[in-house]
């Protein structure tokens, strides 16, 4: 007779590859029933985007029969609930369970169109996803989204103005293009971009949220030191390219958030522009600018790397037309983003399991 207590003994079995214990250990079988030969589970994944998801099931599966009997019918429900590890008060960002914020050392290595792809490749595996660009010099975000001419809507909260982030493609975004014309941002000071993002963090109605996806200026400055010091970013993605001199920059910016006075956990670095494939041989992979180069230096640092990015016509054209290429079914590169998402938020999860909470200044 199959039982509970044998079944779940048999899972006991099924390792969560990245947090390394079972999966009962970790509470994340739910609702077992069992009657006859019919056994239903579920089983709760600390992300939707998981990209072991399959595995996981399949080991579930295998167990039970293997150690329970084969003739049991397995129904499982694979299911999500994302974590958190924020211990601040949460004076800001309240509703957000995740903030990962998108760097690069230097501009035009795709930092943005990576920020974009990434929030709408998380959203498009079920989580709830909010991006704001942080890139309050060059906001690119309103194009990639093709937005630029909407305006966000204000709500009366408790008396307080606060602003309603603009929702596109089942994800709700902010940026100072939808605010002032983009042509002004440029000449902000840096006291102003710093309010502006204050404003960001505190007067936006952002809501309930997996993941936020901050798109920071490239470099390093004083929006970064601003972000660190009122927001409790979970971990950082670093965008590079494979030439030395773009590796050369990208080793900045994770050394800037190794800082003792920023201190944010670097998820890994993600190579983009790794390679050149033409729309008509999209299985030929061209290395123009070398192989392997933020590979290495990710395993300088002792960092995950997070995968290659292709360079395609189609990426550039989806992002001046407002549509990414995670939207564009027909795109080469949407089967990247979305792995690429898969490993961010693995490696998120990994992080919140093993490290502490990111802390933060308070704001009174
Ligand atoms: N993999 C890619 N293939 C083709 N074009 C790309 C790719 N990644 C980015 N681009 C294009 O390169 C240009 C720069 O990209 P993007 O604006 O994302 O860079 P960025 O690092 O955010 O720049 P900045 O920080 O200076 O604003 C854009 O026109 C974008 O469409």
């Amino acid at each position: 007779m199959i039982t509970k207590e044998s079944v779940l003994d048999a899972l006991r079995n099924v390792d969560d590859p990245d947090l390394r214990k079972d999966i009962v250990t970790l509470g994340m079988v739910k609702d077992l029933s069992v009657e006859g030969n019919q056994v239903s589970f579920t089983v709760e994944l600390t992300t939707p985007a998981c990209p072991m998801k399959d595995m996981i099931e399949k080991a579930c599966l295998n167990a039970v029969r293997m150690m329970v009997s084969k003739d049991a019918e397995v129904h499982i429900n694979m299911t999500a609930r994302v974590v958190s590890n924020r211990r601040d008060r949460q004076d800001v960002l309240p509703g957000v369970k995740n903030i990962i914020a998108v760097a690069s050392g230097k501009g035009g290595v795709g930092k943005s169109t990576v920020s974009v792809n990434l929030a709408l490749g998380l959203a498009a595996q079920g989580a709830r996803v909010g991006l704001m660009d942080a890139d309050i010099y060059g906001p690119s975000i309103p194009i990639m989204l093709g937005i630029r001419d909407e305006r966000p809507k204000m709500a009366d909260v408790n008396g307080k103005g606060m602003i309603v982030p603009v929702e596109k493609f089942g994800i709700k975004t902010m940026s100072i293009g939808l605010l002032i014309d983009e042509k002004q941002a440029v000449i902000w000071r840096g006291p102003m971009a710093s309010s502006a993002l204050k404003q960001f963090v505190t007067d936006v109605l952002w809501g309930e949220l997996d993941y936020l996806i901050i798109d920071l200026p490239p470099g390093t400055g004083d929006v970064h030191l601003t972000i660190a010091q009122t927001i409790p970013v979970t971990g950082a993605v670093v965008v590079s390219t494979p030439q030395a001199v773009a590796a050369a920059d990208a080793r900045k910016a994770v050394m800037m958030f190794k800082q003792e006075h920023i201190n944010i956990p670097v998820l890994g670095v993600v190579e983009n522009m790794a390679y050149f494939t033409p729309a008509e041989l999209p299985e030929n992979k061209y290395y123009i600018f070398g192989k392997g180069g933020a590979a290495k230096m990710a395993d300088q640092f002792e960092l995950p790397f997070l995968g290659e990015l292709p360079l395609i016509q189609s990426i550039r054209e989806g992002g001046d037309m407002g549509i990414p290429a995670v939207i564009d079914e027909d795109s080469p590169a949407r089967a990247r983003f979305l792995e690429l998402a898969g490993q961010v938020a693995q490696q998120l999860a990994i992080r919140n399991a093993t490290m502490a909470p990111t802390q933060v200044l308070e704001i009174n």
